[in-house]
């Protein structure tokens, strides 16, 4: 929020330029990493399906509605097909631990939670405890990175005629509290917290309605609970302390 034309800039400038060249060169297929964050703007109580408006709460969301914007055209006008995935919260790391999460800095929920409750960083700051959810924290769709890679490969296989956008979600939203309860059951730990004011921008809930992605393609996600996912994020997160560089 503090700096809206990096995300402008970053996200749909150089989508922009990188579509124009794929129109170029005749790809013929992309597949767009999208967002929920388009949903941002007002406040909803029930999964959010495909057709429901996009109003983003953040700079971020709108880069990403504008390149979604900017592949409607390159179909329209080019024939260039293409699947926006709106990705809901991405968690978890491979069950097979080859690949996890390595953001530096680290902002996410699921990964901070674990190395607090691990005791590798201070009381985790849990943003806004005053929101109008059933615990007063927002609340969120977290679906397993495993999860979401199936969905690709049966998006990229559906896009030979027409462009297609789903929203990619398990259909359950928990609470950042229940995210810092879930890690304590799994590493039975103590997650040290401290209520902390709003993050700007944060819609207080997120939950996807995947339905259409489930009947168009047959996709059904393989980790449902959030316990799951969190068990996965923790093997990762132990075994490989430094990330990519351990
Ligand atoms: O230290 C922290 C970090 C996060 N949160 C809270 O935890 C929730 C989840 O936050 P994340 O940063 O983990 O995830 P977001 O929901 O903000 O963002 C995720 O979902 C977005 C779509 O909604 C985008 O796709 C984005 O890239 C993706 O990380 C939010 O309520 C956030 O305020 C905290 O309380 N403390």
């Amino acid at each position: 929020m503090r700096d809206p034309f990096h995300y402008l800039r970053q996200n749909y400038l150089t989508a922009l330029n990188l579509v124009q060249s794929c129109v170029e060169q005749q790809v013929k297929k992309i597949v767009f990493s999208s967002t929920a964050a388009l949903f941002g703007g007002p406040e909803r109580s029930t999964p959010i399906p495909e057709t429901a408006p996009t109003q983003p709460g953040s700079p971020y969301g709108e880069s990403k509605l504008m390149i979604e914007r900017v592949l409607y055209w390159a179909d329209a006008v080019y024939g260039l097909r293409s699947a926006c995935l709106r990705y809901f919260n991405a968690a978890g790391a491979d069950p097979l631990g080859r690949a996890g999460e390595d953001h530096r800095p680290e902002t996410h929920l699921i990964p901070l939670t674990i190395d607090a409750a691990l005791g590798r960083r201070p009381a985790l700051k849990l943003f806004g405890t005053d929101y109008p959810t059933r615990d007063g924290s927002c609340i969120r769709d977290y679906i397993h990175v495993t999860d979401l890679a199936d969905a690709h490969i049966r998006a990229l296989g559906q896009i030979d005629n027409r462009s297609v956008t789903y929203n990619i979600g398990n259909g359950q939203g928990y609470s950042n509290l229940e995210v810092i309860e879930s890690v304590e059951r799994v590493s039975g730990r103590k997650v040290p917290w401290e209520a902390a004011p709003r993050r700007e921008g944060d819609p207080s809930l997120l939950v996807a309605d995947s339905t259409t992605l489930r009947n168009k393609t047959g996709w059904e996600p393989k980790f449902e609970t959030l316990d799951r996912i969190v068990e996965t994020a923790l093997r990762w997160r132990e075994t490989h302390p430094d990330g990519y560089g351990s």
